[in-house]
Order: structure tokens, then C-alpha cells, then sequence
């Protein structure tokens, strides 16, 4: 899916909502719990109830990876069941020197079909190189994040260019790509930095985690986010998929996305 297959689909469903499937064994409702494979069954229901109202899903590797082969499976049979029209972001975090950077992209992109996968850009261009270099394939690389830690280093200023090392990873990494194979990840609890970072690059898409559990302010990061194409994939997990844990889960899931819904349109009809 390109930029603007991806703009074609928020404009139809007014939303750039992605949910993330963060499934946790631990969370997921008790009565799933004794089904052969209680990880796919929870995200099917979430994905039938929710996948009118999103635009992508984000299955965090984690919560997948963390059940051993069990959990490949369930992440395989999830992928395929998302419809063809919606983005897929696998949340790896991956990023490694370039032999092994191929082969985790080969595992996203080939073994898997995942449209795009979130990279760590700490080791530099021939960590990041090999992930683009698949056709119609997206890299999603960590520019500033929603979390405490973000600062440690993401915030630390460079006494040459006086930039603080997010921007120098933007600056850096937007030569290596198109605005059609890589977009940004800024996290939203810091809404007031997504007006800074859109400057630096006014057309490619973010990734925006952190509303929702973490806090952060939807309808500003929107206002300061936006470009002529909406450029905003928003995220939310675990407010929308444990919305509930008794059996009305799915119901009230996409009650939680409908609300997010509402106020994606709102911000549609007035920043884009
Ligand atoms: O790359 C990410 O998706 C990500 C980056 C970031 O800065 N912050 C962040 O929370 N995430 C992911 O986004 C999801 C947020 O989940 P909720 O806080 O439950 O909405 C998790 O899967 C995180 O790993």
C-alpha cells in the first residue's frame, strides 16, 4: 500500500485510527482462555468489531514472541485474517548490522506479508538500509517515543549541530527513503514536540502511539500532526482492546474505537 492508497483509505473511512493487538494471554477474557487458540480468537473478535473503524492494526511481537512457537502461529493466522484494505504494522523494533537486517525483514516481509515493520535506528544506514530495500514495503523508524525513557537519549543536544538527537535521526534517515517507504514513530504524550518534528518532515506519515493508555491528547497531536494527506497513523491498544473482560469484549471495544472515530473526524473536517 502506498501514501496514497493509505490517504484513499482515511478519507473513506474518515479515521487513521490503528489499533494495536497487543494480545496478553493474562487479559483476554476467561471464557477464551480453554479455546485451542485463544490469542487468534480474541483478535478475530476484536478485528470483526473493530475493522470498519481502523485503518491499520499493530500486533506488538512481543506479545506473540513471548508464547514461542504457539504465538508465531496465532500472529500468521491474525495477519491473514485482516482484511486486504487495512495496513499492517508488525511492532518489532528490529535493526541489526545489514546481513542480519535482511533477514528480519525477509521474516516480516516474505515469510510474513506485513506491510511495514518498526525499526530501531540506533545502529545507523546499514541497519536500516535493508528493510527498504522491498518493494511496497514500509519502514517505521523510532524518531521521538511516547515513553519516560524517551528522553535518556532521544532529547540529548548535539554541541556541534545544537539538534537534539531525534531531529538528527529524522534529518539523517528521511535521504535514505521515499515518503513512500518510511515513515516516523511520535509518541503523543508529548503533543507539543509533533508540531517541531512536521516541520522537519512536512510530507511523510508518523506513527503516533500514546493516546489512550499513556495519556496523550489526541485531538492535539492531530492539530499539530496533520499534513495535506493526514500523515497520522494514531495508535491505541490496550484502551480498546481491554475495554472489557467479560464476554461483551469485542462490543465494547468498538464502542472505544467509535469514540476515538468521533473525534478523528472532528479533527478531519477541521486541520486537513
Ligand atoms: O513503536 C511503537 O509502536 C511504540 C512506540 C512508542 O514510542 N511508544 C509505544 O507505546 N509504542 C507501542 O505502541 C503500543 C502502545 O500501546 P497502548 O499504550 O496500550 O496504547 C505498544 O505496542 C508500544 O510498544
Amino acid at each position: 500500500m502506498n501514501s496514497q492508497q493509505l490517504f484513499g483509505q482515511i478519507r473513506k473511512k474518515q479515521s487513521y485510527l490503528c489499533i494495536g493487538l497487543d494480545t496478553d494471554l493474562e487479559k483476554i477474557p476467561a471464557h477464551l482462555r480453554s479455546l485451542h487458540d485463544p490469542v487468534f480468537e480474541f483478535n478475530k473478535q476484536i478485528i470483526d468489531a473493530t475493522h470498519k473503524l481502523c485503518v491499520a492494526y499493530k500486533p506488538n511481537i512481543a506479545f506473540y514472541e513471548a508464547l514461542g512457537p504457539k504465538g508465531w502461529e496465532s500472529l500468521q493466522k491474525t495477519l491473514e485474517y485482516i482484511p486486504d484494505d487495512i495496513f499492517t504494522i508488525a511492532d518489532a523494533k528490529r535493526g541489526d548490522i545489514g546481513n542480519t537486517s535482511s533477514l528480519y525483514a525477509k521474516a516480516f516481509f516474505e515469510q510474513m506479508d506485513f506491510d511495514s515493520v518498526t525499526v530501531a535506528p540506533y545502529m545507523g544506514e546499514d541497519s536500516v538500509k535493508p528493510f527498504l530495500k522491498f518493494k511496497d514495503k514500509w519502514v517505521i523508524l523510532l524518531a521521538h517515543t511516547s515513553n519516560p525513557g524517551a528522553s535518556d537519549f532521544q532529547l540529548m543536544e548535539s554541541r556541534v549541530t545544537g539538534r537534539k538527537l531525534y531531529e538528527e535521526v529524522i534529518l539523517k534517515s528521511k535521504e535514505w527513503g521515499s515518503t513512500d517507504q518510511l515513515m516516523y514513530v511520535v509518541g503523543a504524550t508529548q503533543a507539543e514536540k509533533v508540531e517541531s518534528i512536521r516541520a522537519l518532515v512536512p510530507d511523510h506519515f508518523f506513527l503516533v502511539p500514546g493516546v489512550g493508555a499513556q495519556g496523550g491528547d489526541l485531538e492535539l497531536v492531530s492539530k499539530y500532526g496533520m499534513n495535506k494527506q493526514c500523515g497520522l497513523l494514531v495508535n491505541s491498544a490496550r484502551a480498546i482492546i481491554y475495554a472489557s473482560s467479560g464476554t461483551d469484549f469485542s462490543r465494547k471495544a468498538e464502542e472505544e474505537a467509535r469514540k476515538v472515530n468521533d473525534v478523528m473526524k472532528q479533527c478531519l473536517d477541521q486541520y486537513l
